[in-house]
């Protein structure tokens, strides 16, 4: 994985399953904390509820606590860094990476209230920008990708950009960033009916289509139980400083 994740795709287009395996990459590693934010009332993350920091949070006062929170571990981890001398976290120093999970970024990033908006944004922008050597990874996925909903700053914070099927050549653009689809980049272009299969960008190579694995629903709560199982036997005998 990446630095940041990106996920779009038009609903059917396997995001929920995409994005359930990167968590699980992520949450089985029992040093992983999370912060779950959930644009879908909730549903679509519920499986992870006994491994995320403060719960699902599913409006969007929980959700600006959620990466407020997640903002001031950052800088505790800074601070820690300053005092060691060292530039970024690794392991065996205390911390594990801080997963920072958002499902469905259009319920925040156009939610009506400009002020709330504002706070889910900066901390999202913050994080995003410096989270790489605190060992924040932000993992968001969207079924509207247009400039509305990600913004160009906000997308370019994303390194890793995977969309999934989209309607429109634009949005294809928008999470993948424009001009792919001239150059025959277009998730648009994805059939229907191919869920999980998608245009993978990562690193400087461009754009590279390929399919994800398939989870279950059976297979994603047994992921996500031996997350929890992990967490509760107290297997991080490392992280204790
Ligand atoms: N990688 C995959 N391989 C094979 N089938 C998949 C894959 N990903 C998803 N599917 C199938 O496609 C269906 C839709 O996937 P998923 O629920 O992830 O879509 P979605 O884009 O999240 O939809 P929505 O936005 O409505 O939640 C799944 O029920 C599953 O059967």
């Amino acid at each position: 994985m990446g630095v940041h994740v990106l996920i779009g795709g038009t609903p059917e287009s396997g995001k929920s399953v995409s994005l359930h395996s990167l968590i699980a990459g992520a949450m089985l590693d029992p040093a992983t904390q999370g912060v779950f934010i959930d644009g879908k009332h909730g549903v679509e993350l519920a499986a992870w509820e006994k491994v995320a920091h403060g719960g699902i949070r599913s409006d969007i006062d929980s959700a600006i606590d959620g990466l407020d929170w997640a903002r001031a571990q950052m800088d505790e981890r800074y601070g820690y860094l300053a005092a060691c001398g060292a530039r970024k976290i690794t392991r065996g120093m205390g911390f594990g990476l801080l997963a920072v999970v958002i499902d469905e970024l259009a319920t925040f990033t156009l939610h009506p209230d400009k002020k709330k908006r504002e706070a889910f944004l900066l901390p999202l922008h913050e994080l995003g920008a410096r989270g790489r050597a605190a060992a924040v990874r932000i993992i968001a996925a969207t079924q509207k990708p247009g400039s509305d909903v990600v913004p160009t700053y906000i997308r370019d914070l994303f390194d890793t950009r995977w969309a999934l099927r989209c309607s429109t050549r634009e949005a294809s653009d928008t999470v993948l960033g424009s001009g792919w689809a001239a150059r025959g980049v277009d998730a648009s272009t994805i059939p229907l009916g191919a869920a999980g299969v998608g245009y993978l960008l990562a690193g400087s190579a461009g754009p590279v289509r390929q399919k994800g694995f398939y989870l279950s629903d059976g297979q994603l709560s047994d992921l996500a139980a031996y997350a929890a199982e992990l967490r509760a036997t107290n297997a991080v005998h490392w992280i204790d400083r």
